[in-house]
């Protein structure tokens, strides 16, 4: 049998450091960001309905997706975030439901953790048996975004408000993990969770 996990939680709450920790304990990792960038690749109908949507100005000369210009253009406006949203869901839905089928099919006795920010706002949680949510303080969620994407604070607090509010995520969470502090206090929880569900 495979188990599917939905592991979700806010931009750079910490979902690939534990993502990270679990692969190392034996779970197939399925990651939507990977996936979403798959969807948009070259020839790709996605591609085309966003460059039919935002103009050639999001597309590189060499037919990539100019990722950072988009990321400008829809963080800054809702509807545009929901209409980029409105092209791209359906095929990454598509593509994590044909990903988990594939994984049924040829795996057994095994874990997929599904890492995906939008876990909620995707409607996918009827594919998983828990939901893990990993909670991070607002101000270290900024702090570590502004660090690892070098973005100003103002930008950082705009991709974070693009989603939903913690309190509202933890209403669908049945596990709760802290980030707060350092990564061995992570690996303790993350480690204890796991050792659960394979009991
Ligand atoms: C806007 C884009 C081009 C920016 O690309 P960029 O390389 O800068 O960021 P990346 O894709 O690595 O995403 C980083 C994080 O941003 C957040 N994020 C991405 N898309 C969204 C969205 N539509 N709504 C809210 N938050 C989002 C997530 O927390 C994600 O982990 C890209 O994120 C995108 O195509 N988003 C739409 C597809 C999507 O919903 N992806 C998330 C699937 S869970
Ligand atoms: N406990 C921790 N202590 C210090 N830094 C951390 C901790 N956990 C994560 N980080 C750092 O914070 C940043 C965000 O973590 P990570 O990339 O795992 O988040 P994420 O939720 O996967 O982000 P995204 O939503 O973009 O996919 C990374 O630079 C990571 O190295």
């Amino acid at each position: 049998m495979v188990r599917v996990i939905g592991l979700t939680g806010g931009i750079a709450s910490g979902k690939s450091t534990v993502s990270n920790i679990l692969r190392g304990l034996g779970a197939i990792i399925i990651d939507a960001d990977e996936v979403a960038r798959k969807i948009v690749g070259q020839d790709r109908p996605a591609l085309a309905e966003i460059e039919r949507s935002f103009g050639k100005e999001v597309i590189f000369e060499d037919g990539n997706l100019n990722r950072k210009k988009l990321g400008t253009i829809v963080f800054n406006d809702q509807s545009l975030l929901k209409k980029l949203n409105e092209i791209t869901h359906p095929y990454i839905i598509k593509e994590i439901i044909d990903v988990i089928n594939w994984y049924k099919k040829t795996s057994n006795n095994r874990v997929i953790i599904l890492d995906a920010a939008l876990l909620i706002e995707m409607d996918l949680i009827y594919l998983v048996e828990e939901v893990w949510l990993v909670s991070v303080p607002k101000e270290v969620q900024i702090n570590r975004l502004i660090q690892r994407e070098n973005i100003s604070a103002d930008d950082a607090k705009k991709r974070i408000d693009a989603q939903m509010s913690l309190d509202e995520k933890k209403q669908y969470a049945h596990i709760i993990i802290d980030n707060s502090k350092d990564v061995d206090y992570l690996k303790e929880q993350v480690e204890q969770n796991w050792s659960r569900l394979i009991e």
